[in-house]
C-alpha cells in the first residue's frame, strides 16, 4: 500500500493518545508467560510485533485471553515437543524470547526454531547466542543468522558485558539469568532501556542495580499481576515532530512513557529548538509517563552527541526527516547500530531524502544533513515502519505531495498512525500499490 501525503495547509492541533509502548509489551507477554498465575494487562499494544510475541508465548503453551483493551495472560509454558515460533518483523521479540527460553526446565527435551520475516532474518543474532552459548545453552543459526534453533537445558550463570549499549542483549541476559544457577551479572557498557529492571520487581523478582551491573539470583519465581502499558514514545515522537514541523500548530500528546533511558528524543528536539512541554507527570507500575505539548518551531541544525544514540535509537529516522527540513546543518554520529535495525536506516533514510531533493552525506556511522527546501516525490520505506513514518511526516513540508510506497509496514508498531496524524488536520490517503 502507499500512503499520500500532501502538504499541510494549515496548522496541526489537536490532542492524540499515543498506542501502547512497544517495549513494554513485549517484556509483559513473555513475563506474564513465564510467571504463575494470570497477568492482566491494560494498554498492550496491538501491533504486528507485540502480536506476534502474545502469540508465541500462546504456541508455548501459555493460555491468553482478550477482551476489549484488555489481555490476560494464564502462565505456564508447555508441555510441548516443538514449536515453530514466527516473530514476523520484531527484534525484540526474537531477542528476548530466544533468552526467555533457553533455559526453561518445562520446556526440557522440547525443539524450539524461531523464524522472521526477510527483514529479521538479516539481522545479526550472534550478539544474543554468545552470551547464552557461554551460559551453557544449546542455541545454533547458520551465520549468526534466523532461524535460531533451541532446546531448552540448564544454564549456569555468568558475568557479561555486552559490545554494545543494547537493551535487547541485556534483557536477553538477565531473562536467561532467571532460571540460571547462580547470580548473573550484566555489565552495561553504556546505558539503554531499562524497561526489563523496572518490570521484573512487580512479578516478585529481584534484580539489583550497583553502577552499571545489574544483577539477578537465578530460581526465582515469577508471579503475575495487574500491569498497564504506558504510551509509547518512540511512536508520540512522530506526532510531536509533526507538530513541531508545521509552522503554527499546536498538539498535545496525553499519557506518554517518559522514561530517562528512552527520551532521547526529547533532548534532542530541544536542541533543534523545538518547542516541547512537559506536563501531568504521574508513574504506571514503576515508569514515568506525562503529557507533551509540541508547537511549530523554527528547527535549527544540531550536532548530536554520540552518547545520545541509544537513548533515542529508534528515533533517527524521524530525527533525519527533521534535520531535512531545519535550518543549518545536523551531524549524526556514532550511530552504525542503525545499520541493523530493520533495514539499514543510515542508507535507507539517505537515499530517500536524496530522492526529495536534500542535501546531504552518508558516513559509515552516521550522517551530515544540510537542511533547506524538501520538494515532493516518491519515496520507499524499504520495509521499515519507522521510515514509512518519518516520510510521511516530512511530506507535510514537502513542496508537494509525497507517496511512500510499501508504507503498510507501519502496521508493525503504530497501525492507527495514518488516522492520528489525520485527526490532527493532516491530509494523507492510502492507496493501493
Ligand atoms: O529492548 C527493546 O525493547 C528495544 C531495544 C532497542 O534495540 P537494541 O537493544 O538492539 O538497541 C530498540 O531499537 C528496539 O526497538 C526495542
Ligand atoms: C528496532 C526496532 O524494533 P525491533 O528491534 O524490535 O525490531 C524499532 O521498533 O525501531
Amino acid at each position: 500500500m502507499k500512503l499520500i501525503v500532501r502538504p499541510c495547509a494549515r496548522p496541526l492541533t489537536g490532542r492524540r493518545q499515543p498506542p501502547g509502548d512497544k517495549s513494554i509489551s513485549h517484556r509483559l507477554a513473555i513475563l506474564g508467560g513465564l510467571a504463575a498465575g494470570q497477568s492482566t494487562i491494560t494498554g498492550y499494544l496491538q501491533s504486528a510485533d507485540t502480536l506476534a510475541t502474545l502469540a508465541a508465548i500462546e504456541q508455548l503453551g501459555a493460555r491468553v485471553e482478550r477482551e476489549q483493551d484488555e489481555i490476560r495472560i494464564h502462565g505456564g509454558l508447555g508441555p510441548i515437543e516443538r514449536a515453530s515460533l514466527d516473530l514476523g518483523n520484531s527484534g525484540t521479540g526474537v531477542r528476548l524470547l530466544a533468552g526467555a527460553l533457553a533455559g526453561r526446565s518445562e520446556l526440557f527435551g522440547a525443539e524450539l526454531v524461531l523464524t522472521g520475516d526477510a527483514s529479521l532474518s538479516s539481522r545479526p543474532m550472534a550478539r544474543i547466542i554468545d552470551p547464552l552459548d557461554s551460559m551453557g545453552a544449546e542455541i545454533s543459526a547458520r551465520d549468526g543468522r534466523l532461524p535460531l534453533r533451541i532446546r531448552p537445558r540448564p544454564l549456569r550463570a555468568v558475568r557479561y558485558r555486552p559490545k554494545m549499549a543494547s537493551a535487547q542483549v541485556k534483557s536477553a541476559v538477565l531473562l536467561a539469568g532467571l532460571v540460571a544457577e547462580g547470580e548473573t551479572v550484566l555489565v552495561e557498557p553504556g546505558p539503554s532501556r531499562d524497561h526489563t529492571e523496572r518490570l521484573l520487581p512487580a512479578l516478585g523478582v529481584d534484580v539489583q542495580r550497583v553502577g552499571d551491573e545489574i544483577r539477578l539470583r537465578g530460581g526465582q519465581a515469577l508471579s503475575g499481576g495487574r500491569f498497564h502499558v504506558p504510551g509509547d514514545l518512540s511512536s508520540a515522537a512522530f506526532l510531536l515532530a509533526a507538530g513541531l514541523l508545521v509552522p503554527g500548530s499546536d498538539i498535545e500528546v496525553d499519557n506518554v512513557g517518559l522514561n530517562p533511558s528512552r527520551d532521547g528524543v526529547l533532548r534532542i528536539f530541544a536542541a533543534m529548538q523545538g518547542r516541547v512541554d512537559r506536563a501531568a507527570a504521574s508513574t504506571v507500575g514503576d515508569e514515568p509517563v506525562g503529557q507533551l505539548r509540541a508547537r511549530g518551531s523554527t528547527l535549527r541544525g544540531v550536532s548530536i552527541p554520540p552518547d545520545w544514540v541509544p537513548l533515542a535509537i529508534d528515533e533517527f529516522p524521524i530525527v533525519m526527516a527533521l534535520a531535512a527540513a531545519a535550518d543549518g546543518t545536523t551531524r549524526i554520529s556514532g550511530a552504525e547500530e542503525l545499520r541493523v535495525k530493520e533495514s539499514d536506516r543510515l542508507a535507507v533514510m539517505c537515499r530517500q531524502l536524496l530522492r526529495l531533493g536534500v542535501d546531504l552525506e552518508e558516513t559509515p556511522d552516521g550522517a551530515l544533513i544540510h537542511g533547506g527546501t524538501v520538494e515532493g516525490g516518491v519515496v520507499d520505506s524499504c520495509g521499515d515502519h519507522r521510515i514509512a513514518m518519518s516520510l510521511a511526516v516530512l511530506g507535510l513540508v514537502a513542496r508537494g505531495p509525497v507517496t511512500i510506497c510499501n508504507a503498510q509496514w507501519i502496521r508493525t508498531s503504530y497501525p492507527g498512525f495514518a488516522d492520528d496524524l489525520a485527526a490532527l488536520g493532516a491530509e494523507l490517503e492510502w492507496q493501493e500499490e
